[in-house]
């Protein structure tokens, strides 16, 4: 479905990413992990059109997305969760939904509020109140359901966990994990390996714009002390 291939790019003269190779197929699960401030965020960025590839190919379903604007990469499919969250802070939480919605390649079972609110029954009890009422578990929640009200083919979540309590990582942990079953494909971009061994297909480390390595979870559970070594700063 994605094909991410020799991959490189930055910010006006300062190349961030220098060679990044990872692909997604249909259905699957795959995280990128690294350090802060390796290029995964950089790497979403030049993905979906926010940034000029300066070299390398983005493939997606069999088409070229370099050059392409952000719209168009955005309506080809992409659904993205960046780090931040960015919620309407003025619109309840079930405007933010409904204006999000869109179905643009006819999905036959489109995402509606209602299945939102199945995935995350604590936002279905929230539903009426302020986004920016909500807390950072919830507002997290809201967002990826903004993002899924737009049917992506692939969704994006970066750093979808951080600065969360436990509990409410385990729950956005879940959902990925009920989202995988459903179909979804979804990169995610993590730093709690352990826990996304159960619903990752394969992992990547990206080491100074770079993927350095890459495994399945059995790989990754063979190969812990090495993974370990790639993350701790
Ligand atoms: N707008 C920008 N202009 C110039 N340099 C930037 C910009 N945004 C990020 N960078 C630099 O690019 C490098 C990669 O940052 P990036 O956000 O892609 O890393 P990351 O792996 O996603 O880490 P984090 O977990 O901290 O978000 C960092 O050195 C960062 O300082």
């Amino acid at each position: 479905m994605l094909k991410v291939q020799n991959l490189t790019g930055g910010y006006d003269r300062s190349q961030i990413l220098f060679d990044m190779n990872f692909e997604v197929g249909a259905g699957e699960v795959i995280c990128l992990m690294g350090r802060n401030g390796m290029g995964k965020t950089t790497t979403v960025k030049t993905m979906m059109g926010l940034l000029p590839a300066w070299k390398g190919a983005v493939e997606f379903e069999g088409r070229k997305l370099n050059g392409l604007s952000a719209a168009r990469v955005a309506r080809g499919g992409f659904g993205l969760v960046p780090e931040g969250r960015q919620v309407f802070p003025n619109l309840t939480v079930d405007e933010n939904l409904r204006v999000a919605a869109a179905n643009r390649r006819g999905e036959e079972n489109p995402w509606t509020t209602g299945k939102i609110y199945d995935l995350f029954p604590g936002l279905h009890e929230r539903a009426g109140s302020w986004a920016n009422l909500l807390s950072g578990g919830e507002q997290q929640m809201l967002a990826i359901g903004r993002a899924l009200m737009t049917n992506p083919k692939l969704l994006i979540l970066d750093e979808a966990t951080e600065g969360l309590a436990p509990v409410i990582r385990d729950q956005i942990w879940a959902c990925i994990g009920r989202l995988r079953g459903l179909g979804q494909s979804i990169i995610v971009i993590d730093k709690h390996i352990r826990r996304l061994l159960d619903v990752a297909d394969r992992f990547y480390v990206v080491e100074k714009g770079r993927t350095v390595w890459e495994g399945t979870p059995e790989r990754v559970r063979a190969e812990e002390d090495k993974v370990k070594a790639f993350l701790s700063v």
